[in-house]
């Protein structure tokens, strides 16, 4: 499984290798800079030829049959330089690049003798062979947009992980310059010019993904392992988090260690595969059961069933008040139907233990009843999946609710229900940082799990899944896993509904809420654009059947 790294662990595992004599600083520095050099050809296939003896030659005269100002007329290089190692990987791609004809400037924000001493000697390295320009914001400005016939290459070297304040004023000018350059999701600049940023865009922490004044890049490549703030899409200003990067490479710098403790991973297909194969027969799938709203109010609900049914349960029970049994028997067929009125018919129905789990929460409203309900619920002691209403019902008094959880439920709220459950983390996790490394989406969900002593699943393309000892897991629909489409009415009672279902099936509740939220998205990208939510459960058996023969 893929781990998501803090910079404070990032520098524990270097530090490490280091020490143990696996390698040196430079080594480290060296590699990072031609990962990076191989990654900009990697991505962009046809800047291999700049510079290179039968294409452009960077600084070159522009090729006619190239549209004006295009990608290989004529390409420069802009790399800019930041006071600690990312700088010093910065210099090392000046000086690959260079050594491949590219025509290369480099400025240094700061004083040279203040570089780290790994940056400090591939200073000096590339000062034998180019020139390092001190820093003037006007300057790379107008070398920038002065010159109209080239394209530029802009490496951003400028900070990395060791970011902790908003970017200096003096840097201001030049970013609000770079900043129009649109980026479109196949990440390339329509105009040709191409951002690279060395481990983060500067700017970006790279704990929370929250913009300290980040300048967007094409494609971000960085080290080892991805970091945390790299996943983390939140709205964190004018850019949210993960946008900044637009593509995103881990390149390998030959390092073995993992983070000792407190590891963040990323939800995989591997890990998801382990958990989901199934046979036998049905009653040894478990026997899930999804409350329903009222008359009018029973889609929710049904969609809920419908995803628990599909992803493998061997029973599913619609509990459904006498107001809406007409409306439910209407539109049911392989789930079965159970009038239940009240928070009494709740514990009369779970007397039966073969009703191993409870989806409680889509459709089921905010009146008196919900909160009874619920509670009812909770005293059977089911794995439990409580969403929406069942949220948000408990606004007023939360610890109600969190004396009640048990260590079989997931709360799966989005950023809206989380402020109602838990308004001082939001509140927090909104604020604008003043100093890194800035509270995360991470921190809130796991302080979240620990308050309620059960897995939190916090929902959003960057899901965070967190249980109340601290185990932390990130389900991402960003990157290559992008499923936009997903941001549809209904799309949370089906997910409430995997989850539920893979309950059901015996799954622990953390492994539940993966395994179901990487379903989910998956399902999503099966069906593409114009997804509905009636959609997503129909997508299964095509992932399920792609898993097991892709695992
Ligand atoms: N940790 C590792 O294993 C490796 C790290 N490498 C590189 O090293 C980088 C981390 O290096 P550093 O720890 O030196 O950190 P950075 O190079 O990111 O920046 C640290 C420097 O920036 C200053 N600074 C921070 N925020 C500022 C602000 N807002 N305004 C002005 N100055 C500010 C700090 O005072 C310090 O001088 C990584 O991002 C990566 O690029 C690579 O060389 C490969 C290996
Ligand atoms: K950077």
């Amino acid at each position: 499984m893929m781990e998501l790294l803090t910079a404070a662990q990032m520098r524990a595992i270097e530090h490490e290798a280091i020490e143990s004599g696996e390698v040196t600083g430079l080594d480290l520095m060296e590699r990072a800079g031609a990962g990076v050099v191989a990654a900009i050809f990697e991505e962009w296939p046809e800047l291999e030829r700049v510079g290179q003896e039968g294409g452009p030659e960077g600084g070159a005269a522009p090729d006619p049959a190239d549209p004006p100002r295009g990608i290989l007329g004529k390409m420069k290089v802009l790399v800019l330089c930041g006071p600690g190692n990312n700088g010093g990987d910065g210099f090392v791609v000046a000086r690959l690049l260079q050594a491949r004809g590219w025509q290369v400037d480099v400025f240094l924000y700061g004083n040279p003798i203040d570089l780290p001493p790994d940056a400090a000697e591939n200073y000096r390295r590339w000062a034998a062979v180019g020139e390092v320009r001190t820093w003037n914001d006007r300057e790379i400005r107008d070398l920038y947009e002065g010159d109209a016939t080239s394209r530029f290459l802009v490496v951003d070297a400028l900070f990395g992980t060791g970011l902790t304040r908003p970017m200096p004023d003096d840097t201001a000018e030049m970013w609000r310059g770079f900043m129009p350059s649109p980026i479109v999701s196949d990440g390339r600049d329509p105009g040709g010019d191409r951002f690279v940023a060395i481990d983060f865009p500067s700017g970006m922490c790279s704990d929370s993904g929250k913009d300290f004044g980040a300048l967007p890049a094409h494609l971000t490549v960085t080290f080892h392992a991805a970091k945390i703030g790299h996943y983390m899409s939140l709205d964190c200003g004018s850019y949210g988090g993960s946008d900044n990067c637009g593509r995103l490479r881990v390149v390998d710098i030959g390092m073995t260690k993992t983070a000792a403790k407190g590891r963040v991973t990323l939800v995989e297909a591997g890990g998801v595969l382990g958990q989901t194969k199934r046979g036998g027969h049905k009653y040894n799938h478990g026997h899930a059961l999804v409350l329903s709203g009222g008359h009018g109010k029973t889609g929710a609900a049904r969609l809920a069933a419908r995803g628990a049914l599909r992803i493998g349960a061997g029973l599913v029970t619609l509990g459904s008040p006498r107001s809406a049994m007409f409306e439910n028997a209407a539109q049911l067929t392989a789930i079965m139907l159970h009038q239940i009125d009240g928070a009494h018919g709740v514990s009369e129905l779970l007397e039966d233990k073969r009703l191993n789990a409870v989806c409680l929460g889509p459709g089921l409203g905010r009146g008196m009843d919900t909160q009874a309900v619920v509670i009812a619920a909770l005293k059977a002691q089911r794995a439990t999946v409580l969403d929406a209403d069942a949220l948000t019902r408990f606004e007023r008094n939360p610890q109600v609710l969190f004396d009640l959880l048990h260590e079989q439920c997931v709360l799966t709220p989005h950023g809206g229900e989380f402020a109602k459950l838990f308004p001082d983390l939001a509140a927090k996790l909104a604020q604008r940082p003043q100093t890194g490394p800035a509270y995360s989406k991470v921190d809130a969900t796991r302080e979240a799990a620990a308050r309620a002593g059960c897995v939190v699943l916090f929902k959003g393309a960057d899901t965070v899944i967190a249980d109340p000892t601290g185990r932390c897991s990130v389900n991402s629909a960003q990157y290559d896993r992008a499923a936009p489409w997903l941001a549809t009415a209904g799309a949370g009672d089906v997910l409430a509904g995997f989850i539920t279902g893979l309950l059901a099936r015996g799954m622990s509740p953390k492994a539940a809420a993966e395994a179901g939220a990487w379903l989910h998205v998956e399902c999503a990208r099966e069906f593409g654009p114009g997804l509905i939510s009636e959609d997503l459960p129909e997508q299964l058996p095509a992932v399920l059947r792609r898993l097991e023969r892709d695992g």
